[in-house]
């Protein structure tokens, strides 16, 4: 795992999570029905109706405490992930949306208690290869003594049989593809050197570096000014696109949903209140809570949410 994980709360077991519900005996899940636990009376969407029979993930009742917690911060998550899709994950401060995102990526604190399922296909993934991270902070992922291109070999020459010189090129070539401007030189600055918006590019270079099949976005873009923010909503959207790569994009900004999520998934008291298509979501949603939600993100400057799609 690179530098910029490293620093994060120790991860738990990542693959198949089973533990405490009947019937969720370990083994091993490349070989488990992926239609067993959903619920008889949930009617799948349009968007889930058309994924593949095999997600890439696949949650049956994820449920989640905190050690020492009294009460569980998440429960009852069902969700599919299919392989490149892009999945936004909303609702108000304290609903779980960052919990489900440190489930997924195998980052809860130690002593955490994970209950319900939580299913890949293919091998079990590795935290910072397969599965990359972004934090609201970037400054978290970043070591101030080092340059970047430090930081971006260091993490391709973790997971990736590259030589010094090729890991240097390749780590030119992500700052390219984030957009960061004059890359090359950009490998010899330091983090202090950056605007934040540009040091969550650089965070974002380091989460994609190894190629994952998953980069999970939580609240990545809430410390910025609006127009970074749109900047760096983009350009997930455009990475995920460009490298085949599915997206968990969480946020507390249905806006910010809107423009790049083929899915959103809505989320209160740890629970899923519900999780369909963006435009269906945001035209017909199912739960008061995110009709609620719909209601207070729009004023008279707010322009439509299913137009701001495009
Ligand atoms: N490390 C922790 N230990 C104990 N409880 C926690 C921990 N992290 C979060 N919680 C609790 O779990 C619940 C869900 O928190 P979580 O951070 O997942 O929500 P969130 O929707 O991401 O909120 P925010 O938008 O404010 O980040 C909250 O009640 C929170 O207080």
């Amino acid at each position: 795992m690179g530098r910029h994980d490293r620093r994060r709360a120790q991860p738990v077991a990542l693959g198949r999570v089973a533990v405490d519900h009947p019937g969720a005996g370990a083994g091993d899940h490349r070989r488990l029905d992926l239609s067993r636990g959903r619920s008889p009376d949930r009617q799948p969407d349009r968007a889930e109706a058309a994924m593949t029979d095999r997600p890439l993930l696949s949650l049956q009742q994820l449920a989640v405490t905190y050690p020492g917690a009294p009460l569980p911060a998440l429960q009852g998550i069902d969700l599919r992930l299919a392989p490149r899709e892009k999945l936004a994950v909303i609702g108000e401060s304290g609903s779980g949306k960052s919990t489900l995102a440190r489930a997924i990526a195998g980052l809860l604190p130690g002593g955490s208690h994970v209950g319900g399922d939580l299913i890949w296909s293919g091998d079990t993934p590795v935290p910072g290869r397969d599965i990359g991270f972004v934090f609201q902070d970037p400054g978290g992922s970043l070591d101030p003594l080092l340059s970047i291109g430090a930081h971006l070999v260091e993490v391709l020459r973790t997971h990736l049989p590259l030589s010094p010189r090729a890991a240097r090129d390749r780590a030119g070539d992500l700052l390219a593809q984030v957009r960061l401007p004059d890359p090359r030189a950009a490998l010899e600055g330091y983090p202090h050197q950056f605007s934040g918006g540009q040091r969550q590019r650089i965070a974002i270079a380091l989460a994609i570096a190894a190629g994952p099949a998953l980069l999970i976005a939580d609240e990545a873009t809430s410390a910025l000014d609006v127009l970074v923010q749109a900047e760096i909503v983009a350009l997930l959207r455009d990475l995920a696109e460009a490298r085949t790569m599915a997206l968990i994009f969480v946020t507390h900004d249905i806006g910010l949903a809107a423009q790049l999520a083929d899915r959103i998934a809505v989320l209160r008291n740890g629970r899923l209140q519900e999780i369909g298509p963006t435009a269906r979501v945001l035209a017909a949603p199912q739960a008061e809570y995110t009709r609620q939600l719909l209601a207070a993100h729009l004023d008279l400057s707010s322009p439509p949410l299913v137009e701001a799609r495009g």
